[in-house]
């Protein structure tokens, strides 16, 4: 709030200032919390269901650090399947899915409000192979020893997790060093299980506006160093 409105400025003076200070803190709300926990909630919910990934992404994680602490943003960015784990989890389980609203200026009829479907984009078979799957191969480069040449045809263009154009996610960098502490540091201490009998399936996930989703059961096995 301190960035919005400093301590030592006076009050807003008018309404429509008034107004304008309650958007931004509101958007900044919904907007550094609800995504995020989305991208944290699709990344468990998938490695979960694919064990041997989740296997690959622990060891790839543990055998980079040697202790908690040098477990940082920084550090992790250079690891290249947490990469591909990541994008792969903002797209299959996309944060927004109603669409991103733009103003047509032409193309369809000036001033109409168009929706552009990033569910389709990010999950549709024009764009990618085996799009409902969870493939982080799609990801990583040739030179990659898990590079997988059944993806190499994909366009990846067709990923926009953060929205384009002028009004792309302006925390976008946040989100991405987030997701990587989380992992890194949630993967580095546990060794991770989903619950038995409480298997859940993407089918059943609803939009209503927002996500509606079931509870995500997951044991957490701290790991004896
Ligand atoms: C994985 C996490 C996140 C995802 C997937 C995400 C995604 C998005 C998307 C799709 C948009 C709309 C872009 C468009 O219309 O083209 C957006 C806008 C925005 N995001 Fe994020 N976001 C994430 C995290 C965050 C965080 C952590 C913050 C702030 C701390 C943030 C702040 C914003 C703001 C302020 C906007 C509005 C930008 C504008 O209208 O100019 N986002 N985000």
């Amino acid at each position: 709030m301190d960035y919005i409105i400093r301590p030592e400025d006076p009050p807003p003076g008018t309404k429509k200032e008034l107004t304008h200070i309650e958007q931004v803190a509101f958007q900044m709300f919904i907007a550094g919390f609800d995504p995020i926990q989305i991208t944290f909630y699709a990344a468990l919910f998938f490695l979960l269901k694919h064990p041997q990934i989740l296997a690959r992404l622990t060891k790839e994680i543990r055998n980079s650090f040697n202790n908690y602490d040098e477990i940082t943003p920084d550090a992790l960015s250079n690891l290249k399947y947490l990469h591909a784990v990541i994008s792969e989890s903002l797209r299959a389980h996309l944060t927004i899915a109603t669409g991103l609203p733009r103003i047509s200026s032409g193309a369809i009829v000036d001033g109409v409000v168009c929706h552009l479907s990033s569910f389709k984009a990010m999950r549709g078979e024009r764009y990618l192979r085996d799009p409902l799957g969870f493939h982080p191969e799609r990801w990583l480069s040739s030179e990659h020893p898990l590079y997988d040449t059944r993806y190499a045809d994909d366009n990846l263009k067709s990923f926009f997790p953060f929205g384009l154009g002028p009004r792309k996610c302006t925390g976008r960098e946040i989100a991405w060093s987030q997701t990587r502490l989380f992992l890194g540091k949630v993967l580095w201490s546990f060794d991770l299980e989903g619950v038995r009998g409480h298997e859940k399936s993407f089918d059943e996930f609803k939009v209503y506006v927002m996500w509606n989703r079931p509870e995500l059961w997951v044991r957490y096995s701290p790991v004896d160093r």
